[in-house]
C-alpha cells in the first residue's frame, strides 16, 4: 500500500501585524478547545465508548501504580534517550537553549511511526547507544527512533540537526543529510515513515521560529512570557504554536464543526514543562514563572495511536466487533475519519474521567501525568516487561493504523 503523504497546505491566517499574528487571541480569550471539541466528537461519532465502571475501576488502580513507581513529572527526564546532560535549573543558559530546541523539533515530528512489519526486526529502527553515557548499542523503533537519529546527529556525527537556522536552509543542510541522520538500522528494510512530510515540516517550522522568534524556541518562550507580562500559562503555549505552526493545527471537520485534537502542540508543552520540571516541589517552573504558574491541568492528554490501545485493554474504552475486526487485520484507517476520531476522542475524554476520579478519591494528577504514565505503562507492556494484574481487562488488540502527520 503506497503510503499516502499529507498535504501540509492547512488554510493559515493571513494576519497582517507581525505581532497580531504570532499572538491572536487576548489574554481572556483562553480555553482549551480541545476539550469540548473530543466530547462533541465522542457523542457524535458514538462508535467507541467509555465505560465508567471501568473508569473507576481503572483509576483507582492507575492511581495506585503511580503511587508504587512514585511516578511524577520528573519521571520524563529519566528516560535513558531523554536524559539529558546538565540540570535545567536556568533556561536562559546555552545548554538549555540547546535542550529547547531539542524538544521542539522532537515535537514537530513526532508521529507515525507504526509500520506493516510491527514485530519483525525489518521495521523502521535506529541503531544508536543506550543512553548518552552507554555506548553499547541499541535498536530503537517507535517515538524513541527519533530521538535516537537526533541524539546520534548531534553526538556522533556532530550535525546541529536541532538548530532551526540549520534545519530551515536547504542549503546548510540539503535533504539528503536529514535523511542520513534518519538513516535506518542495517536490519530494517524499510526507511521512516513520511520522510518527505518530515523534511517539509522541518523547514517550514524552522523558517518561522527564525523569522518570528529571533532563530531559536526559547526566543517564542521569551516572547510569549513578554506578551503576558511573565505570566503566561502552558495553555497560552499551546495556542501560540497552534497560531505560528500549520503544521500542529490538528483539527478536523466532523459533520461541518471544527474538533481541535492538537496533539503534538499539547505534548510539546507538556514535554517542555517536563523536560525542566524544578528539583524542589516548592520551587516555581523556570519556563513559567508567573504568579499562577503552568496550569498544566489545562492541557489534555495526547490523542495518539498508544494511549487507546492501553485504555482498552483497561477496560475504559470498549469498541463495537466491527472496528475489532479492523484494528485486527491491521485495516487502514482514514485521518479525519469517524472511527478515527472516535478513537482520538473517546481517549481524550476518557483520561479527562480518569482524572476527575482520582482527583474525587483525594488524588492529585493532570491528565499530562496520566498520558505519560500510560504512554511509558502501555510500552512496558508491550515490550513484555510488565502485565496489568488486579484489575479484569481485555485481550490487547493493536493500535489503529492510520497514516497523518498529526501524531
Ligand atoms: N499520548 C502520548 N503519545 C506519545 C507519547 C510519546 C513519547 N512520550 C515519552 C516522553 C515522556 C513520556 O514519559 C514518554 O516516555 C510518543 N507518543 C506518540 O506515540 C506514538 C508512538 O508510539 P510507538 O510507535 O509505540 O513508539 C506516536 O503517535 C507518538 O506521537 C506520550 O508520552 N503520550
Amino acid at each position: 500500500m503506497a503510503t499516502p503523504t499529507v498535504s501540509l497546505n492547512a488554510a493559515v491566517p493571513v494576519v497582517a501585524d507581525p505581532e497580531k499574528r504570532a499572538f491572536p487571541l487576548s489574554h481572556h480569550q483562553r480555553v482549551n478547545p480541545v476539550v469540548e471539541s473530543a466530547q462533541y466528537a465522542y457523542q457524535e461519532t458514538n462508535i467507541v465508548q467509555i465505560d465508567d465502571g471501568g473508569v473507576a475501576r481503572a483509576a483507582k488502580h492507575i492511581h495506585s501504580l503511580m503511587q508504587t513507581e512514585s511516578y511524577s513529572p520528573r519521571t520524563w527526564r529519566t528516560h535513558p534517550l531523554h536524559m539529558l546532560p546538565n540540570e535545567p535549573h536556568r533556561p536562559d543558559d546555552p545548554h538549555n537553549k540547546a535542550v529547547l530546541d531539542w524538544v521542539f523539533l522532537i515535537s514537530a515530528l513526532n508521529f507515525s511511526f507504526w509500520s506493516e512489519k510491527e514485530g519483525t526486526s525489518e521495521r523502521y529502527g535506529v541503531e544508536w547507544q543506550t543512553s548518552w553515557d552507554d555506548s553499547t548499542r541499541t535498536v530503537y523503533t517507535g517515538y524513541w527512533s527519533l530521538v535516537a537519529a537526533l541524539n546520534r546527529a548531534i553526538r556522533d556525527d556532530g550535525i546541529p540537526i536541532t538548530t532551526p537556522s540549520f534545519y530551515a536552509d536547504e542549503t546548510l543542510c540539503p535533504d539528503s543529510v536529514i535523511a542520513n541522520v534518519f538513516r535506518r538500522a542495517d536490519q530494517s528494510t524499510e526507511d521512516i515513515p513520511l520522510l518527505e512530510d518530515r523534511i517539509r515540516i522541518m523547514r517550514e517550522v524552522g523558517r518561522t521560529l527564525c523569522e518570528r522568534f529571533n532563530g531559536s524556541y526559547s526566543g517564542l518562550l521569551d516572547a510569549l512570557q513578554l506578551k503576558h507580562n511573565g505570566d503566561a500559562t502552558a495553555l497560552d503555549l499551546v495556542h501560540t504554536i497552534i497560531a505560528n505552526f500549520p503544521s500542529f493545527r490538528d483539527e478536523h471537520v466532523l459533520n461541518g464543526r471544527k474538533v481541535c485534537i492538537w496533539k503534538r502542540a499539547q505534548i510539546l508543552v507538556a514535554d517542555t514543562w517536563a523536560a525542566f520540571y524544578p528539583a524542589s516541589a516548592s520551587a516555581m517552573h523556570p519556563l513559567f514563572p508567573g504568579t499562577k504558574g503552568p496550569q498544566i491541568h489545562d492541557l489534555t492528554m495526547f490523542a495518539d495511536y498508544r494511549v487507546p490501545q492501553i485504555l482498552h485493554h483497561l477496560n475504559i474504552l470498549t469498541y463495537p466487533p466491527t472496528l475489532i475486526a479492523k484494528l485486527e487485520a491491521g485495516t487502514y484507517i482514514e485521518s479525519g475519519s469517524a472511527e478515527e476520531l472516535s478513537l482520538r476522542a473517546s481517549s481524550i475524554v476518557a483520561v479527562e474521567r480518569v482524572r476527575d476520579w482520582i482527583i474525587a478519591e483525594g488524588g492529585n494528577l493532570s491528565s499530562v501525568v496520566i498520558d505519560f504514565f500510560l504512554w511509558d505503562l502501555a510500552k512496558r507492556i508491550e515490550c513484555g516487561e510488565q502485565e496489568i494484574d488486579g484489575i479484569v481487562t481485555q485481550a490487547i488488540v493493536p493500535p489503529h493504523r492510520t497514516r497523518s502527520i498529526w501524531y
